[in-house]
This record gives C-alpha cells, sequence and structure tokens, in this order.
C-alpha cells in the first residue's frame, strides 16, 4: 500500500483507496499512486473479494476478476469499476447501473495488439507453425505432415465489423484476400469503403474459406457460429476465435473438427477459463494461446493508463470518457451538452421542492433548436437527477437516473417542438403528482447566462442559484410588503426580486432571493399572511 495525497475537489483533499485486482500495467497504477491508496491483490478469490471491497472507492480489473452482482452489493464506498480492456462481460454492469456506479472501458487501447494476434493466429493456422514447432523440438523432421495452404486469394469472413473487425480487414486484403463481412450494424455503403462485402451471417458461413469471430458476447452472439451453420461451410473451413469464448458453439466446434469439416481452429479465448477441461486441447489440428490477444507491452500500458485517468475523473466529479453505462457524450458536443445539463438539474431541483405528493409523471419538452437536438438524453438524465436525489433516499445520479425512475413506475415523456417562445431553446418540465401539476420552463441565452423563464406558466428571469422563496399572490398594494417585513424581522436578507403575472387584480407569483435559509416558522407565518395563497422554501 501506498500513502498518498489524495484527490483534492472543493475545497477538501479526500483519500480514495484502489483496488486493482488483475496485473495491471505499472505506468496505469503509478498515476494512481500519485493521489490514491493503491492496493495491487491479484490472488483474491470471489469470496475474498466480496469481504475486501466493503473498503474501496473503485476496483480496477482485466477479464481475470468476476465483479458479481454479490461483490457490487458489497462494495459499499465504490464510485468506479475500471476495466482495462475492451470487454466488459465479466462485469455486471447492471448491478452496478442499479447502485448507480459507472463502469468504464479502455475500449481502443488494446485494438491493434488483438488485431496482429488474430493475424498472427490466421498464419500460425494456415502452416501449422505451433505443431510443427513442437515436432521439430522432439527432434522430428517430418515436412509432409506440415503442408500448408496459402492465404492469398483466400476468402476471410469476418463477423463484427468494429474496431478490430476493420482493422483485420485492413491486414488482409494486404494479404491479397477477399473479405467478406456481418454486421448487422454497419451499412453495406461503409463496408464497401472499407473493402468490405457485407452479406448476412448465413451467406457468409457458405463462402469463407477462413472465419474470425469479432463481435462481443452478447445474448445475440452466444452460439452465432453453431452446428447448423458449421454444416453449410466449405469443407476444410478454418476457424478463428480471439473474441469471446461462446460466440463459436465449441461442441459443434469440437465435432466439426473431428469429422473433419473444419480443417483446424486458432483459439484465444474458451467458454470456461482456463479451458482446461476441454476436450479440444487435446486435438491437433487446434491451436490455442492463453487469452493472449491484448498481452503486448504497448497495449497493457495504454489500457492501464485509461482507465487510472477514467478512476481520477470520477473521484474529482468528472464524468469517465469511456463509461458503457453512462450514454457517451459526442465530441463534437462537450461543449454545448454541460450548461443545458446544468439548467436541466436546477430545473428538477426546484420543481422538485415545488410539488406535494407522488410523482406519477414527468413531461419534458425540448424546443427551438434543441427540437434538432440528438443529445436531449443527458439532459433528461440531468432533470431527473436534480429531480429525484433530493426525494430519494438512495443516491440518484447520472448513472442510475433512468433506471431509478422506471422502477418507481414514474412514465417519462421526452417531446420536442420547434416551438421556442420567443427564446433559442427552450426546455419546459411538467410533473404531475397524484395531487397536484407543475411546470418551469428555462433556457440557456449563453454558457454564463442560464435563466428559469417560468414557474406556472408566469414569465420571469430567474437565475437558477443559491435560496428563493417562490410565493403565489394576489396581485395586490401591500402583500409584497407584508413578506419582506417577515423577512427582514427575521434578519434574512432579500437579494433580489421578480414579479409576474397574467392579469393585473388577480394572481400573481413572486420568486426572492434570500441571502440565508428560511426557517419553517417564518415560511409559515409569509403563508398566514392575507393575500399570500402558497409560499414555498427552495435551495438550488
Ligand atoms: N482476445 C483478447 O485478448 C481480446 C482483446 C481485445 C478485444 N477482445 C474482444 O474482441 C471483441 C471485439 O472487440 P472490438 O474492440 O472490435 O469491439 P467493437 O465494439 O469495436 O466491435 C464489435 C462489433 O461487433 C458488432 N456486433 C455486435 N453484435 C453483433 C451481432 N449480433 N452480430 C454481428 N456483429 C455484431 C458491433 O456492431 C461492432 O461493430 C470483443 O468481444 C472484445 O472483448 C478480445
Ligand atoms: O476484452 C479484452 O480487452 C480482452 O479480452 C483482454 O483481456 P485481458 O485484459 O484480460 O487480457
Amino acid at each position: 500500500m501506498n500513502t498518498c495525497r489524495g484527490v483534492y475537489i472543493l475545497g477538501f483533499t479526500l483519500q480514495f483507496k484502489v483496488l486493482v485486482s488483475d496485473p495491471l500495467a505499472e505506468e496505469g497504477v503509478a498515476i494512481l499512486r500519485e493521489t490514491c491508496d493503491v492496493d495491487v491483490r491479484t490472488d483474491l478469490t470471489e469470496e475474498q473479494l466480496i469481504e475486501a471491497i466493503k473498503d474501496y472507492d473503485a476496483i480496477l480489473v482485466r477479464s481475470g476478476t468476476q465483479v458479481t452482482t454479490e461483490v457490487i452489493e458489497a462494495g459499499e464506498k465504490l464510485k468506479f469499476i475500471g476495466r482495462a480492456g475492451a470487454g466488459v462481460d465479466n462485469i455486471d454492469t447492471e448491478a452496478a447501473t442499479r447502485r448507480g456506479i459507472p463502469v468504464a472501458n479502455a475500449p481502443s487501447g488494446n485494438t491493434l495488439a488483438a488485431t496482429e494476434h488474430t493475424i498472427a493466429m490466421m498464419c500460425s493456422l494456415a502452416r501449422n507453425i505451433p505443431q510443427a514447432t513442437a515436432s521439430l523440438k522432439k527432434k522430428e523432421w517430418k515436412r509432409s505432415k506440415f503442408m500448408g495452404v496459402e492465404l492469398n486469394e483466400k476468402t476471410l469472413g469476418i463477423v463484427g465489423l468494429g474496431r478490430i473487425g476493420r482493422e483485420i480487414a485492413k491486414r488482409a486484403q494486404a494479404m491479397e484476400m477477399k473479405i467478406v463481412g456481418f454486421d448487422p450494424f454497419v451499412t453495406k455503403e461503409h463496408a464497401a469503403q472499407i473493402g468490405v462485402e457485407l452479406m448476412e451471417v448465413d451467406d457468409l458461413v457458405k463462402v469463407a474459406d477462413f472465419i474470425t469471430v469479432h463481435t462481443p458476447l452478447t445474448p445475440e452472439t452466444t452460439h452465432l457460429i453453431n452446428a447448423e451453420r458449421i454444416a453449410t461451410m466449405k469443407d476444410g473451413v478454418r476457424m478463428i476465435n480471439c473474441a469471446r469464448g461462446g460466440i463459436i458453439d465449441e461442441q459443434a466446434m469440437y465435432d466439426g473438427l473431428v469429422s473433419g469439416k473444419i480443417a483446424g481452429a486458432a483459439l484465444d479465448v474458451f467458454e470456461s477459463e482456463p479451458p482446461f477441461e476441454s476436450p479440444l486441447l487435446a486435438l491437433d489440428n487446434v491451436i490455442v494461446t492463453p487469452h493472449l490477444g491484448a498481452s503486448t507491452v504497448e497495449a497493457q500500458k495504454n489500457v492501464a493508463v485509461s482507465v487510472a485517468k477514467q478512476c481520477l475523473a470520477v473521484f474529482a466529479g468528472e464524468p469517465a470518457k469511456y463509461a458503457v453505462n453512462v450514454p457517451m457524450v459526442p465530441p463534437d458536443r462537450q461543449e454545448q451538452i454541460p450548461p443545458f445539463a446544468f439548467l436541466g438539474e436546477k430545473m428538477g431541483k426546484l420543481i422538485g421542492q415545488l410539488v406535494d405528493g407522488r410523482i406519477e409523471a414527468i413531461e419534458i419538452t425540448y424546443g427551438g433548436e434543441l427540437s434538432e437536438n440528438r443529445t436531449n438524453h443527458f439532459i433528461t438524465r440531468s432533470i431527473l437527477k436534480g429531480l429525484l436525489d433530493p426525494i430519494l433516499r438512495e443516491p440518484v445520479n447520472f448513472v442510475n437516473a433512468e433506471y431509478v425512475t422506471k422502477e418507481r413506475g414514474i412514465r417519462v415523456a421526452e417531446t420536442v417542438t420547434k416551438a421556442d417562445a420567443g427564446f433559442k431553446n427552450l426546455i419546459t418540465l411538467k410533473v404531475t403528482t397524484d395531487q397536484m401539476e407543475e411546470t418551469v420552463s428555462g433556457t440557456v441565452f449563453s454558457k454564463d447566462r442560464i435563466r428559469i423563464v417560468s414557474i406556472g406558466g408566469y414569465t420571469m428571469d430567474m437565475v437558477p442559484e443559491g435560496s428563493v422563496i417562490i410565493s403565489r399572490h394576489l396581485d395586490k398594494p401591500g402583500v409584497i410588503g407584508r413578506a419582506s417585513t417577515i423577512l427582514g424581522e427575521a434578519e434574512i436578507n432579500i437579494a433580489g426580486m421578480q414579479v409576474g403575472r397574467v392579469k393585473p387584480g388577480e394572481e400573481a407569483i413572486m420568486v426572492l432571493n434570500v441571502d440565508a435559509d428560511v426557517p419553517a416558522p417564518v415560511m409559515d407565518e409569509i403563508r398566514a399572511k392575507v393575500g399570500i395563497f402558497s409560499a414555498r422554501f427552495a435551495k438550488l
């Protein structure tokens, strides 16, 4: 363990504890040690991890640690789960989302390592290099036994055209292979641009000489390559899996390798790891590596540094760059979103203090230029956080805001409209409870000029910060004066005041910015005054 300086936040220095439970490159650990207490404990059993995790603010893993629901539930202080690598299938992200814990990975740090490993495996498979090496080391000289095949002019089928799939396509074209691909999330045009003929998986398996899979392991991709598809493949097909065990059905692959339908397989990953019990290990036409796809010095440094930096960002109250359970802010929106997210959170917080009863529905209307904005869901999350966090016992944050809302049966509707009530952009939030309805609207004039522009239909120009009293009263002389006198007697300074009305002499609204908290008896006194229908104190 290392004693260190702590992370400085809002005038406080907080000492965070980080558990590294899989081997992580020293460059990443060193970044964490500058400000945190770091324990590297790569030998914990699941039971020991469940016991240990309660002391830590973050856990950093590779694929070796199973971060299960039990681990996450036991991690009372957990604020961040980092995966130094791409696949997060060893982390129960749903459980983390429920608890509001961001899970982040390092998606591109090991792309080239995994790509090069796949290419190495394909070449080794084509030329029997591991088998020939083992044979010669036994002092055998069997040249005809290890006759290979060329890659030149063969068809390579790539299942999953993401980061790794695309890099493989590029390299395989340099070896003059013809590339066909399957990926339901890639267009034909995009595939064509990278030299790949896109087709359905059922067609791909029929035409390919080599098949390599590069998808995540999901319910849809589990056993995507199964006995039925293997039966339709070319005789003597060769298969490579450097993505995740389970994308290819291992039993079906074993049967195909034994029958000779499949000439050979190169496997870096397995349905169960380590695969000591797998019959595949006994087959001569199977070459294997122990999940080494990401194991290069360069990749390990990249991924360790990436998750360490994201961990510190989260400790400092900033978002993790590659959070997998929080929507990603597109790079071109990183400047634009924060003022709207700020406004949304404040609007949520305000309306939450203006309503009574059980919240049943939340309607958010994005108007003006926001009607064309693809990233309104970020603002919605901020609104939900602002509204629900002060009300609920469990913490609500950007990660679990949607989950918590849904779990409580609160209906959320997002609509867009070109109508803008004269503003460039306008957010209108309406909350319906079992007792009442309230509406608040706000706008961003610029990042330094953010305003609530109406409450309950009354126009105003309110800075959404600090402490406020919001009252509804009769628009008659003396009513406002009565409220100010009460505050003066209680020695509460009024820093600003706004009044809004629809018609003279009818109900009006007053917003008083005050410099201190207003005690409940003082609020009761204001409410009791003739002409004041309601008055609420809110902190933003
Ligand atoms: N062996 C290793 O050490 C190693 C190293 C790095 C990555 N990986 C694994 O490699 C895989 C690919 O990584 P990546 O960085 O390229 O991921 P990626 O997210 O960039 O790409 C995955 C691609 O799979 C596609 N896909 C999703 N569902 C699909 C489906 N049902 N059918 C077909 N395609 C589908 C996606 O559209 C995407 O294009 C992951 O499983 C990752 O965990 C393994
Ligand atoms: O998904 C990944 O990034 C790879 O499977 C690498 O796993 P590792 O970090 O355990 O090597």
